[in-house]
């Protein structure tokens, strides 16, 4: 099953917590016609199934820590395959967190062409977040787990740009402008590609 992935586009969006990936996304689906699949979402849908695992991800979730990475990955995983005949290519949004689930992504499923690396300033993703939660119903957009999100996006998650960065496959975004600007960016990326 997963040989039909092995060819496939991979490109992962990473960036801190509101710094702009879900934005890009969609509209990178809209012009590109990739496969979007984010990690939260992913795990939102689980929690949201009220299954037991799901309950397990809530409270993880809940303290802005991260979910076991094989739990994560094999979402994923599912996902690209569920997607393979049809996906022009994938957006991978919001992983990996950390090196080794980027390491591991590797091992069981294939090598990014493109890192997407989404940059806004720690106070800029503060306030977005803070705005967002007045209508998301997101039970981590909250001040003290946007805290924790932060944090661990800088101790855990920018190693990971600098990872493939040795590789030359890092591109980044400011994301501090308007969106369409920022997407005006985003495309020269994605074209770069073909
Ligand atoms: N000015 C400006 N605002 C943006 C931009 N991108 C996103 N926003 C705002 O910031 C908020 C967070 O954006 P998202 O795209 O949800 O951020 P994300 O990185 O997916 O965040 P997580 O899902 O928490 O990882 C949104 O509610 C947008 O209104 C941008 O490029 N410029
Ligand atoms: O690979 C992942 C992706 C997400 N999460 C969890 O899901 C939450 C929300 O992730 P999302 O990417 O939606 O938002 P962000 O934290 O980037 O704002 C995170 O705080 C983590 O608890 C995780 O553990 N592993
Ligand atoms: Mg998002």
């Amino acid at each position: 099953m997963a040989d039909k992935i092995k060819n496939a586009k991979i490109v992962f969006v990473v960036g801190g917590p509101g710094s702009g990936k879900g934005t890009q996304c969609e509209k990178i689906v809209a012009k590109y016609g990739y496969t979007h699949l984010s990690s939260g979402d992913l795990l939102r849908a689980e929690v949201a199934s009220g299954s037991d695992r799901g309950k397990t991800l809530q409270a993880i979730m809940q303290k802005g820590e991260l979910v076991p990475l094989d739990t994560v990955l094999d979402m994923i995983k599912d996902a690209m395959i569920a997607k393979a005949d049809v996906s022009k290519g994938y957006l991978i949004d919001g992983y990996p967190r950390e090196v080794k689930q980027g390491e591991e992504f590797e091992k069981k499923i294939g090598a990014p062409a493109l890192l997407l690396y989404i940059d806004a300033k720690g106070e800029t993703m503060v306030k977005r977040l803070m705005k967002r939660g007045e209508t998301s119903g997101r039970a981590d957009d909250n001040e003290e787990t946007i805290k924790k999100r932060l944090d661990l996006y800088y101790k855990a998650t920018e190693p990971v740009i600098a990872f493939y960065e040795q590789r030359g496959i890092v591109r980044k975004i400011n994301s501090e402008l308007p969106v369409d600007e920022v997407f005006a960016i985003v495309e020269k990326a994605i074209d770069e590609l073909k």
